[in-house]
């Protein structure tokens, strides 16, 4: 029989990566504070989300997550959200003619503040500090008062959270994601590109169709999908205080939901079957998520799947395979093999940003253009010979003009990377460069819907 849950069973497991906070009594201060605190989001709009995965899961529907490595305190700006906001949406509608499916929006957003990392440490011109965690965390300036783990930090986070999710419903339901606008979301960073000159294409036909639905009697009016859109919120729950803060229970059905996102995953490095955070997460109602880099077994994913959705419902599962462009066909055949062998029913998402990171000599941290697209190719090739369906991708992007991946149409350059690197954490595309990809998986999925039809033709003599 399974071990009882609780929001809290997850203390008594072993614990990776999250920090020691120097003081036990303000800390538990604030997880009494945000336990009182509104939830985020509400268990209704989770549930919702779950039924759109769903879709996705059985072939009918695309996911899109994206947005920052790392949400900022200092980044948190209006601009900001709408800016990844509308490259979102650029990009969904690119997809969405691509694939003829729905394309299920989720924004990296409104609590992605907490990271893992690879060291403990960070060491310049000799002097040696604990690594900087996340603005929930720790601060990223190099002293030693800043990289103090702070409780209150989650506090300010909460309600950077709260503002953000208020932004972005806004955006999303109060006229300003209405397809008849669609023209007007390209950025000013991305004007003039060539980019922009397809998506304008593309807004033209668009309009066309919008003009021929409306002649039909479908108005923006009478179809609330052409008005408005759904958007949902997503992040790492890898802060287990404040996650169990904001955990509770729903009064419509008895069960327990994460409340400070809609979707919740467990990173490539702490998804330990017996540890803490697959046992928080295993308890929780919320669609979620766990990353698989290329050195899990099919065995081990069989029973994290086990663990995770015993139930084997579809939409609960999201696996975002993060395996590096050049491990993706020799490795992801025989998991996707595995999963099918037990019915298992679950999303496959591409993350093809982090087994593809490298260091410029310049010595940023960087990703190259051509290995994530390669990644996304080859997880694509490999789904179609499998006969299983890529259900989606996850980008590290946002809606500012950085410089912090190399390559793409613009051709940023490892020399040009120190012009404009903001990122917190990992190199995000920016909007231009995110913009191109949407555009080239959008071929991938309009060829893969022409291949069906010719197997389904030769099928059907
Ligand atoms: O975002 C993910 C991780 O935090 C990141 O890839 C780890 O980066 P690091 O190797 O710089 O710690
Ligand atoms: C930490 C992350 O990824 P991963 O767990 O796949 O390394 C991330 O998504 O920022
Ligand atoms: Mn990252």
């Amino acid at each position: 029989m399974a071990e009882r849950w609780s929001p809290g069973s997850w203390r008594a497991k072993p614990i990776h990566q999250v920090p020691t906070y120097p003081d036990s009594v303000a800390l538990a201060e604030v997880e009494r504070t945000l336990a009182d605190y509104p939830p985020l989001v509400f268990a209704g709009e989770a549930r919702r989300l779950k039924a759109t995965l769903a879709q996705v899961a059985e072939g009918r529907a695309f996911l899109l997550q994206g947005g920052d490595c790392a949400e900022s305190f200092v980044e948190f700006r209006a601009n900001t959200i709408r800016d990844t906001f509308r490259v979102l949406l650029q990009m969904a509608v690119v997809l969405t003619y691509g694939a003829a499916m729905p394309v299920v929006k989720v924004g990296r957003m409104a609590g992605q503040f907490a990271k893992p990392r690879s060291a403990d440490t960070e060491t310049i011109d000799g002097v040696t500090l604990p690594s900087y965690r996340g603005d929930n965390i720790n601060g990223i300036d190099f002293t030693p008062e800043s990289r103090i783990p702070d409780p209150q930090r989650m506090v300010r986070a909460y309600n950077q959270s709260a503002s953000t999710l208020n932004l972005l419903r806004a955006f999303a339901q109060g006229g300003y994601a209405d397809l008849h606008t669609v023209h007007q979301w390209t950025l000013d960073c991305v004007a003039g590109t060539l980019q922009a000159a397809r998506y304008q294409d593309l807004c033209t036909r668009l309009g066309e169709t919008l003009d021929f639905m409306e002649a039909c009697g479908l108005t923006s009016d009478s179809a609330p999908q052409i008005r408005e859109t759904d958007f949902f919120t997503s992040h790492e729950a890898l802060l287990l205080p404040y996650e169990e803060a904001l955990t509770r229970v729903d009064s419509t059905s008895g069960d327990w939901y994460d409340c400070s996102a809609h979707m919740l995953w467990i990173g490539e490095r702490t998804r330990q079957i017996d540890a803490a955070h697959v046992e928080f997460l295993r308890g929780v109602r919320n669609p979620i998520g766990f990353k698989i880099g290329p050195g899990i077994a099919p065995d081990d994913l069989l029973a994290l799947i086990e663990r995770l959705d015993p139930a084997n419902e579809p939409g609960r599962l999201t696996l975002i395979v993060r395996m590096g462009a050049a491990q993706v066909e020799a490795k992801l055949p025989a998991l996707i093999r595995a999963v099918q062998r037990e019915g298992r029913k679950v999303v496959w998402s591409c993350d093809p940003m982090h087994a593809n990171t490298v260091k410029a000599a310049t010595g940023f941290k960087t990703r190259l253009f051509d290995s994530i697209l390669a990644e996304v190719r080859a997880f694509f090739a490999v789904h179609k010979s499998e006969g299983s369906h890529a259900g989606g991708v996850h980008f590290e992007m946002t809606g500012q003009d950085v410089t912090e991946c190399v390559g793409g149409m613009t051709a940023i350059t490892e020399a040009r990377l120190g012009d404009r690197y903001h990122t917190h954490c990992d190199p995000r595309l920016n909007a231009t460069q995110a913009l191109e990809l949407a555009f080239l998986i959008a071929e991938q999925l309009k060829d893969d819907r022409a291949t069906a039809r010719v197997l389904a033709h030769a099928r059907a003599r």
